[in-house]
């Protein structure tokens, strides 16, 4: 049986990040993708030029769409922009009884670029954040959404305890902007256990939609059945070899090779 994964999520022109980012990733883990743009980004490895954001009501409608035939086995969400956008991707999350949810809750452009209004945090705790099966935050994301600072291994666990506490089933909180220099480090905590799964640390400026792919590939195995442990390790494995196997695409913050763990499975 063919696996449907959604992403609602923005579109990065570039091609790195973003529902470009997400469908590539959807395709290279064998599950069939499918799109909801919440807005149009000018962007290329340098920086994002402009935001275009989508009205909610074409948001909702193309979740109508694929709400009324083609019922996804994962969801995932990315930029989001707006607090009605939000309120859109809930409704349709409960009306269709989605399941699988992997809320990415993207906040800002590695450059500095706003893709969440900052008004729009309220609206992502209260409506969308109990709807998670997993939320996969970066640090500053987390420190955002829990109003705490994160610098320590125990600041990540408290974070992690709050989010959960918000309604989050699982809570993934990624390490690519720690300061630690060896290691890219993501904990996971499901309410009851910590676990932590730690990668080499690639010295690299090409990480551009790294949190897209990662994301991505957790909601392409969530709806292939895997237990979430097993899903986010493939997810780990996936954007290591996706940072690791570079492109040199682009003068700026190049994007990461979404054929690169295919490429190593299968020795193509
Ligand atoms: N330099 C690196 N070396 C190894 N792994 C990395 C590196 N940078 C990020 N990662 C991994 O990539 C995944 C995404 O983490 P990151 O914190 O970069 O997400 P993000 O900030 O949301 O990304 P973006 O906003 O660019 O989409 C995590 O699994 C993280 O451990
Ligand atoms: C459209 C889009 N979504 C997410 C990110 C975060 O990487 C980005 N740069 N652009």
């Amino acid at each position: 049986m063919i696996k449907k994964v959604l992403t609602i999520a923005g579109s990065d022109s570039g091609g790195g990040a973003g529902i470009q980012a997400d469908l590539k990733t959807f395709q290279e883990l064998g599950v069939f993708g499918m799109s909801a743009v919440t807005a149009v980004t000018a962007q290329n490895t340098r920086g994002v030029h402009g935001v275009y954001p989508m009205d909610a009501a074409a948001v909702a409608s193309q979740l109508d769409a694929i709400g009324e035939d083609l019922t996804p086995d994962a969801v995932k969400t990315g930029m989001l922009f707006n607090a009605e956008i939000i309120a859109a991707a809930a409704e349709a999350i409960n009306k269709y009884r989605w399941e699988n949810v992997v809320i990415d809750p993207v906040m800002i452009a590695k450059g500095g670029s706003t893709l969440l209004q900052q008004e729009a945090i309220q609206a992502m705790k209260e409506v969308l954040i109990p709807l998670a099966a997993v939320i996969t935050p970066n640090i500053p994301e987390a420190e955002a959404l829990t109003g705490t600072q994160i610098h320590t291994e125990e600041d990540k666990r408290e974070a992690c305890r709050i989010l959960h506490q918000m309604g989050a089933r699982t809570c993934l909180i990624k390490g690519g902007h720690e300061e630690n220099g060896d290691y890219s480090s993501d904990l996971l905590y499901d309410g009851q256990a910590f676990y932590e799964m730690k990668s080499p640390r690639i010295e690299t400026r090409h990480t551009h939609g790294t949190g897209c792919t990662f994301s991505a590939a957790l909601a392409a195995e969530l709806a292939a059945g895997r237990a979430i442990r097993r899903a986010a390790e493939t997810a780990k494995t996936f954007i290591q070899a996706a940072i690791e196997d570079t492109l040199e695409i682009g003068s700026g913050h190049g994007p990461t090779n979404h054929w690169a763990y295919r490429k190593r499975g299968t020795g193509i």
